[in-house]
């Protein structure tokens, strides 16, 4: 077993000592060996959070993390959905939200920079170009370099409007407007991201069109709910990346956010065989993985299933059930 494969560092911020943790793989094929050394590897780290409406706060924790990110050698750190803030209604959601170009983005600009680290910020509330028309914002997935540059942006295609007994109404169109677009997976030092948000997992037909644009590795940044958490999480999780042969990094929201809300939790990376390769523990922190993708070319020849696939049968699904 490579021994990158087995290491995850789980971190508590409070304690500045890494607690190394043992995971158990699962076991691979064994002429699907790891060619390069495993420190040649990029490191990439995932944040785990708990936002509440206070920005500036969410602000420190975040930093925080990204910092002792950039101290253990990573060279991209994930936050999760709502990194900025999670409000208590759709007012406040409103309220609190910035544009791209506000002071928020800003702070986070300087801190790539600092830190020489990439971020993916996993869903910031944008008030877009329409803001004043609408009123709506945009649930929005920034990708900013080292430098501190946007170099991409993903507007939350699916809106979570669901009612789940247990778990409280979620309304997310009261406040948000769909974005009209996927996004090409954009290069990193890590490989080829394909941006999504959360909710979007839901949707194999978004992670194929992403695979098949070139992604080597989907985000799904994440406020899950606490019901279906348990329930979905990490089943979807994996399913995504056993059938794109991609990584999956999930940065997730964890704990409670307010009186009326509370988040899963269970941030991971999953690789492309679909083990569970690093995870948070509870609370938040973060967690370490590296990014294979030699491991990942040779999984992807060695079973061929973008090969076989039979767009002739399949290729107009998605339409709603009648
Ligand atoms: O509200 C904000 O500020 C940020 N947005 C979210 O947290 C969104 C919409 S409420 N949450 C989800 O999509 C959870 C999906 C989920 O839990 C599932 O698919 O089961």
């Amino acid at each position: 077993m490579p021994p990158h494969q087995l290491l995850s560092f789980l971190l508590c911020p409070g304690l500045r000592i890494p607690r190394l943790s043992v995971l158990c793989a699962q076991p691979r094929p064994r002429d699907m060996a790891i060619s390069s050394s495993s420190w040649e590897l990029p490191l990439v780290a995932v944040c785990q959070v708990t936002s509440t409406p206070d920005k500036q706060q969410n602000f420190k924790t975040c930093a925080e993390l990204v910092r002792e990110a950039a101290r253990l050698g990573a060279c991209l750190a994930f936050l999760p959905e709502a990194f900025d803030f999670i409000a208590r209604d759709p007012e406040e959601t409103l309220r609190l939200s910035e544009p791209l170009s506000g002071n928020l983005l800003g702070e986070y600009t300087q801190l790539a920079r600092e830190c020489g680290l990439w971020l993916s910020l996993g869903g910031f509330h944008e008030r877009g170009q329409d803001w004043k028309q609408t009123q709506k914002i945009y649930n929005c997935h920034v990708i900013l370099n080292n430098k501190g540059s946007v170099v991409a942006t993903y507007r939350k295609t699916h809106l979570c409007d669901v009612e789940i007994p247990g778990q409280g109404p979620m309304r997310e169109s009261n406040s948000t407007i769909p974005g009209p677009s996927l996004e090409s997976p954009v290069s990193t030092p890590a490989g080829k991201i394909g941006l999504a948000i959360c909710y979007d997992m839901r949707f194999p037909e978004l992670s194929l069109a992403l695979v098949q644009a070139g992604a080597e590795i989907l985000t799904y940044p994440s406020a899950f709910g606490s019901v279906t958490g348990p329930a979905h999480w990490e089943v979807l999780l994996r399913a995504r990346a056993i059938e794109t042969q991609c990584y999956v990094v999930a940065a997730a929201q964890c704990g409670r956010h307010h009186e009326k809300r509370a988040s899963y939790g269970h941030s991971m990376v999953v690789d492309p065989w679909g083990t569970v390769v690093a995870r948070c523990s509870e609370g938040p922190g973060l967690c370490l993985a590296r990014i294979d993708l030699g491991y990942l070319r040779q999984l992807r020849q060695n079973l061929p299933v973008f090969q076989h696939r039979r767009p002739d049968l399949y290729s107009s699904l998605g339409h709603p059930l009648s």
